[in-house]
């Protein structure tokens, strides 16, 4: 890279997010960040982030925090004893389309790391711009689909989840129609091995410690839930254009393989590193280039070992219902994503079981498939179709569970 890309990080005060920012601290000769967003749930940090990184605006999404983030700025400034006009105080965004409009300005890479569905505005405005998406959003992706694919130009969207950034580095001199599978791998979360019966009373506490990864909560849920690799299953075949019965899942509890590809002579390739993010976080912003000494690599001098095995459908039938959802198009990965976005707050509330959050999710989208008019090749899917199923499903998915007993009276 000639010069450092001027780099806008969304979600920066998350796991994804402070993982760019150290990344950029770590080489400015490569990076720079230009502007950075986050929800407002801690001023504190997203000011701190704004003054080391110099940027030029701050996005904050809830309008109420906006003020606490330019009292914070200040603060900021006078901690690092900063005198009036040496240093010019970022512009500050506010309300729900802060992070939209700052992924429309000019820069060279928008990095997606916001969680949710309402990443999807601003993965639009980015790909609208002809920016290049780093996209650990897979969210907006997948409930999307068509609408997001048809915006992206070959190569716009570089991925950030570590599955997909292992497929395409493993397909980098290969050509689609070589590809026979792709191998996405699966931690199996925190319960493998359990039973059904064995996760009716498992805790938020017990479901948040992912056995390899420090992340945001709705994805560590969803690696427990299995529902994170029904979403990739389905990001998967939007990104590599592979049908979704050619996208299989392994259970691979050391994620130190992050995916594979298998060719049609049988050849397999496979990307290795000790779990973490940085490695992808790092190529989804410097893209096609590697960044030197990104993240750990394998340590071969020490005895290992990689066990792999197929996943158990029954106990955690999440990504054969995201198959169902992905298979039927339309909206149903985005009211099969809606409605898991409801249920997994539910749970961290205590107020769903660990099991009612598939099965909640499963009844909304039988309900949703089962009502829904088929779509015909010539009409095609608008975003307002998106956002209207999201806002049917949450719906829908917070009627199911005030339906049902709470987890602490099914307890008793
Ligand atoms: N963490 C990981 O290792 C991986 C994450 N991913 C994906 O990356 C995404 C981010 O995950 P993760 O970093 O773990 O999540 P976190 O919960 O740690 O962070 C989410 C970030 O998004 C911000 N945010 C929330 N709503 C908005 C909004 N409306 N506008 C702007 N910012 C907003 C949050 O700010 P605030 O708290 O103030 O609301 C926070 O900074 C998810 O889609 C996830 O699936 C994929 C692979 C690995
Ligand atoms: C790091 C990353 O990409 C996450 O999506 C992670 O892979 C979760 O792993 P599991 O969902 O397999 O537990
Ligand atoms: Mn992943």
């Amino acid at each position: 890279m000639a010069q450092p890309r001027d780099v806008v990080v969304l979600g920066s005060t998350g796991s994804i997010g402070t993982q760019a920012l150290e990344l950029v601290a770590a080489n400015p000769g490569l990076f720079r960040v230009v502007g950075i967003a986050a929800g407002g749930n801690d001023p504190v940090l997203l000011a701190q982030q704004a003054i080391a990184h110099e940027v030029e605006v701050v996005a904050v999404a809830q309008a109420t925090a906006a003020q606490d983030v330019q009292l914070a700025l200040y603060a900021e400034a006078q901690r690092r004893g900063y005198a009036e006009g040496q240093y010019r105080l970022p512009r500050i965004l506010a309300g729900p389309r802060a992070a939209t409009e700052l992924a429309a300005t000019a820069c060279d890479v928008v990095l997606n790391g916001i969680t949710g569905a309402v990443g999807l505005g601003p993965t639009i405005a980015a790909l609208e711009a002809g920016t290049t998406l780093a996209l650990a959003n897979k969210e907006s992706l997948i409930i999307g689909g068509p609408v997001v694919t048809a915006l992206a130009r070959p190569g716009q969207i570089v991925p950030v989840d570590s599955e997909h950034s292992a497929i395409a580095q493993a397909l980098r001199s290969g050509t689609a129609q070589e590809v026979r599978r792709l191998v996405l791998t699966a931690s199996g979360g925190p319960f493998r091995g359990r039973s059904r019966d064995e996760l009716t009373e498992v805790t938020p506490d017990q479901a948040l410690a992912h056995p390899n990864f420090a992340m945001g909560p709705v994805i560590t849920i969803n690696s427990a839930t299995l529902v994170n690799k029904g979403l990739e299953v389905i990001e998967a075949h939007l990104l590599f254009d592979v049908p979704m019965e050619r996208v299989d899942v392994v259970v691979h509890p050391q994620q130190v393989i992050h995916s594979m590809v298998e060719f049609v002579d049988g050849s397999t390739l496979a990307q290795a590193s000790p779990p973490s993010m940085l490695i992808p976080i790092a190529l989804g912003m410097g893209w096609p280039d590697r960044v030197p000494d990104a993240g750990p690599g394998c340590d071969w001098t020490k005895a290992s070992q990689w066990d792999f095995a197929p996943l158990d459908d029954d106990a955690f039938p999440a990504v054969r219902l995201a198959r169902r959802a992905g298979s039927a198009g339309g909206t149903a990965p985005a009211v099969y994503n809606a409605a898991n976005e409801v249920c997994v707050a539910s749970f961290l509330a205590g107020e769903l079981p660990f099991l009612g959050i598939v099965d909640t999710v499963g009844a909304v989208l039988d309900e949703h498939l089962t009502a829904a008019r088929v779509r015909s090749e010539e009409e095609p899917l608008t975003v307002d179709d998106v956002l209207a199923a999201d806002t049917t499903a949450r719906t829908r998915a917070h009627e199911l569970i005030e339906g049902r007993p709470t987890a602490a009276k099914e307890r008793r």
